[in-house]
């Protein structure tokens, strides 16, 4: 597997954290959830209901890809990365042009579902439509793979393998 930072994008529930960590357990690739580098003011700001806008995303992005960057033997990234313009910040910050993106991809019922099956969360299930309403999906000129969520984690990791095999 030649690919060594990747981030797991998409919108709140996608799984980006449950697959991380499984990902991380099949590779040997750290995982680092990027809802840690939020600020205080972030979190509250989102448990209070209210989406976050690019003034309150850019200087976490910039945090996020110095985590790459401070990470030279790889990384996962969980990180909802939702716009062209937030991925270019990764990408720029982390310094790696060819930064994998790997969009965990659902339709809006089942990440509903998810999010409100989920316990002790501060991400409100009501922020899921302005999260879907911000998603721009990566264009074809990025390094990007598109996983769907319609399946288990087992079988999310192996597809996400399998391609990283395939992309080299
Ligand atoms: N493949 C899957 N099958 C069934 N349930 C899943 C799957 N992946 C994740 N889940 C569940 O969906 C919920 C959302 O997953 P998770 O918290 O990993 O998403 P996330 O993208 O990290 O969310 P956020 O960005 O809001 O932190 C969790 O309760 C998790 O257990
Ligand atoms: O860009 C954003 O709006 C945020 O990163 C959110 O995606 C949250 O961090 C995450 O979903 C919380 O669970």
């Amino acid at each position: 597997m030649a690919v060594r930072h990747l981030v797991l994008m998409g919108v709140s529930g996608s799984g980006k954290s449950t697959v991380g960590e499984a990902l991380s357990q099949a590779t040997g690739l750290p995982y680092l959830d990027g809802d840690t580098l939020h600020t205080q003011a972030n979190v509250t700001k989102m448990r209070d209901g209210l989406p976050l806008d690019d003034q309150d995303r850019m200087p976490w992005l910039d945090r996020c890809g110095a985590a790459l960057r401070d990470k030279p033997d790889g990384l996962i990234l969980g990180c909802s990365a939702l716009r062209r313009r937030y991925r270019d910040r990764l990408r720029k910050g982390a310094d790696m042009d060819d930064l994998l993106f790997v969009l965990l991809d659902g339709d809006p019922a089942l990440l509903a579902h998810r999010m409100q099956a989920r316990k002790g969360h501060y991400m409100p299930p009501s922020l899921l439509q302005s999260q879907l309403d911000t998603l721009e999906r990566p264009a074809d000129d990025e390094h990007s793979i598109i996983v769907s969520i319609d399946q288990t984690t087992e079988r999310m990791v192996a597809a996400i393998r399998k391609a990283l095999d395939e992309t080299g």
